[in-house]
């Protein structure tokens, strides 16, 4: 059975969406949520799922601890799921293409640093787009330029507001990301 860790800065609804996909499943079981942000409540999430927790800093992600920590549980698979702090290289050379992201837009468009939660919807607000949608991709040194593995769009309307092209972007995000995970275990 694989080992999944799951990284999120903030409310973690996709971290929810993932723990239920797996919670009765045989290929894979969540092992962790790991957070930057003490007051994060994916951390009231990962309590409803009995998923340990692991709150780290800025200095101990680029310090090799949380690496260590996912080294010493064996997880397989780390899954970034609304984590806002670039990945390091310590990280990314322990988990080299086994380290998962999604983004709420349409990569390469609105990508990079900066383009985070609202800031990306805004953005494609503020560009008059009729579409927007989901990029989930494998994570490298930088942010938003790993390899796609999967996209997803949704059309929008010059009505609606960032907050309902946020709502549209959630759909898809929690209808496709547990599945996407699963194809790639
Ligand atoms: N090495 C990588 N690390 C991360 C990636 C990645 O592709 N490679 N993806 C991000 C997630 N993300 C977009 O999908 C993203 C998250 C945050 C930012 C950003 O600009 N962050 C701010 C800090 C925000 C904060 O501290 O609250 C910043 O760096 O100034 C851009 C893109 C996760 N990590
Ligand atoms: N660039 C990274 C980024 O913006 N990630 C986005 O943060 C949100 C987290 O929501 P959640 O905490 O409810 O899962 C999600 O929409 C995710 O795509």
């Amino acid at each position: 059975m694989k080992k999944i860790a799951i990284l999120a800065s903030g409310s973690g609804s996709n971290a929810e969406k993932i723990m239920e996909h797996f919670q009765a499943s045989n290929k894979a079981q969540i092992v962790l949520i790991g957070t930057n942000k003490k007051d994060a409540f994916v951390l009231e999430r990962a309590k409803k799922f009995d998923v340990p927790t692991f709150i780290f800093t800025k200095a101990e992600l680029e310090g090799g601890n949380l690496t260590q920590k996912l080294v010493e549980l064996q997880v397989d698979w780390v899954i970034l799921a609304g984590f806002l702090l670039k990945i390091p290289q310590n990280l990314i050379d322990n988990y080299a293409n086994k380290i998962i992201n999604i983004h709420p837009a349409l990569l390469p468009k609105y990508g990079g640093k900066g383009m985070y939660g609202m800031h990306v919807h805004c953005a494609v607000k503020e560009a008059g787009d009729n579409e927007t949608g989901i990029t989930i991709h494998l994570v490298n040194e930088n942010y938003d330029e790993g390899k796609i593995i999967f996209q997803a769009a949704t059309s929008i309307d010059e009505k609606d507001s960032p907050e309902e092209i946020a709502q549209k972007v959630h759909a898809l995000e929690h209808k496709y990301f547990p599945q996407v995970i699963e194809s790639m275990l």
